[in-house]
């Protein structure tokens, strides 16, 4: 009998198809993650709410991931029960989640109710059941996050797998350049800030759909595997994950510089991107409308440039270098951003597109180094891991920046369609993103030194020739 020479993984039409799918459903989870950002002015104008409140909201994303460790026992469950049940039930989770954040954000049952959070904390209900939406949303998009990127593995290892990572990240990123891009236009034409996230609800269910479909390829690939080491008298010598793991995992240097590098790197992307379309406004003088427009170009570039710096790396190595260069443009982009004088709007569009360059370059690196450094089957927590570090940042940050600005950026106050909104100084804000890329560009230098010692392998090519 002739023994079976490939997996369904050596078929680059399978492969590519099952990426194609899963990141169609991370474009879903990404819109809604950025659906509300270029709505803050909204916000203000029709439901009535103040920068705390939504950096409040916006901080909720990681609260259960963070407090409750969801993402984290979303890695262990997606380590001992797999990619097929983990996926599922993260997509199941965004829809719901996002179900209760459009009921608070649409219905007038909440208006004028204030509820004491944790007997402690007046919050108006609204706010409050938004952000609990937005909170259950926000496990299922990370535990969905670490489910994608195991599965990017398990086709690419050995192959592609940057370019897969790249190319995942950028289909993604058009659901935020989507969310930043067509929120304020669609919450005008359709007549209330509520309505994008309507129309995020609608994708995220074709999103779990895809995912649904996902699944029968992914038996496929493990029936191919399984037939293939039996032809080949393959033993499968890897162990089964244990919980005891996590020791392995968090007692290695090189997996807490990645830790830390994705943590500051992104907490100076991503909650800056929620407050980008606001700086847009008061720093550069863009009309309300149009404000996310510009923010919504780092998305954009980033589309093109991940996948190309992923298949650098898959190529040529060079991967912590490509870390290193991604933190120096970070500084260098915050910085101008801070400086109070360079106020034009052009300014602004160049600042954006070299942020885009090294919002590519960290990426397309720091999610296919993970593997040279930890075992596939520790992979899933691993990834969690990093991704709960990251989601202190992610939700602390917003909140902070929300709060400087509260207390001590405000200049003034104008009216905007008939209400009172305040406007705002963002040097302070954009001197602390600064900071965040300074310590981030010292753990890349860490992370350098670690790999030359330890000998990872992330100066050195993905594909294995
Ligand atoms: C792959 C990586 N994903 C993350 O960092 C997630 N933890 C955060 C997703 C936030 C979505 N706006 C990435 O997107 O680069």
């Amino acid at each position: 009998m002739e023994k079976i020479r490939q997996t369904l993984r050596d078929h680059a039409w399978a492969r590519w198809t099952a990426l194609g799918i899963v990141a169609f459903t991370m474009l879903t989870g990404y819109y809604l993650t950025d659906v509300m950002a270029p709505l803050k002015g909204l916000l203000e104008q029709q439901l009535s709410w103040d920068s705390s409140e939504y950096g409040f909201f916006t901080s909720a994303y990681g609260w259960f991931n963070v407090f409750l460790f969801m993402l984290i026992i979303g890695g262990i469950i997606l380590d001992k029960m797999g990619v097929r049940f983990t996926g599922l039930s993260a997509a199941v989770i965004m829809v719901l989640g996002t179900a209760i954040k459009y009921w608070a954000v649409s219905t007038h049952s909440l208006d004028g109710q204030t509820w004491n959070i944790l007997w402690l904390f007046p919050m108006k209900a609204q706010v409050f059941m938004a952000a609990l939406g937005y909170a259950i949303f926000g496990v299922g998009v990370e535990v969905a996050g670490i489910t994608v990127s195991k599965i990017i593995v398990k086709w690419f290892k050995g192959k592609e797998l940057a370019l897969a990572m790249g190319l995942e990240m950028a289909t993604a990123r058009m659901g935020t350049a989507l969310a930043l891009a067509t929120s304020v236009p669609l919450a005008k034409s359709l007549g209330h800030v509520s309505k994008p996230i309507l129309v995020c609800l609608i994708l995220l269910v074709i999103g779990l759909i895809a995912f649904f479909i996902y699944t029968f390829m992914d038996k496929k690939l493990d029936a191919s595997q399984a037939e293939f080491d039996k032809q080949n008298n393959v033993v499968n010598e890897e162990e089964e994950f244990k919980v005891s793991d996590i020791f392995k995992i968090v007692t290695n240097k090189g997996w807490w510089y990645i830790a830390i590098l994705c943590v500051l790197f992104y907490s100076a992307v991503f909650p800056f991107l929620k407050y980008a379309a606001d700086l847009m406004v008061n720093k550069f003088g863009v009309q309300e409308s149009l404000a996310g427009t510009i923010p919504a170009m780092l998305p954009f570039g980033t589309i093109l440039l991940t996948p190309l710096f992923g298949n650098i790396y898959d190529r040529k190595g060079k991967g912590a270098t490509i870390m290193l260069i991604g933190s120096l443009l970070l500084i260098f982009v915050h910085g101008m951003f801070s400086i109070p004088f360079l106020n034009h709007w052009i300014i602004a569009i160049i600042l954006i597109v070299i942020l885009g360059i090294g919002f590519s370059l960290v990426p397309s690196a720091m999610w296919p180094s993970v593997p040279k450094i930890i075992p596939e089957n520790q992979l899933g927590t691993a990834y969690s891991l990093i991704f709960w570090v990251q989601n202190w940042g992610l939700m602390g940050v917003p909140a902070l920046i929300g709060w400087v600005l509260d207390k001590y950026c405000v200049t003034g106050q104008k009216v905007v369609e008939g209400v009172t909104v305040n406007t705002y100084n963002y040097t302070l804000p954009m001197l602390i993103f600064t900071s965040l890329g300074v310590l981030a560009l010292i753990f890349a230098f860490l992370l350098k030194a670690e790999d030359k010692k330890k000998g990872y392998g992330l100066e050195l090519p993905n594909i294995e020739k």
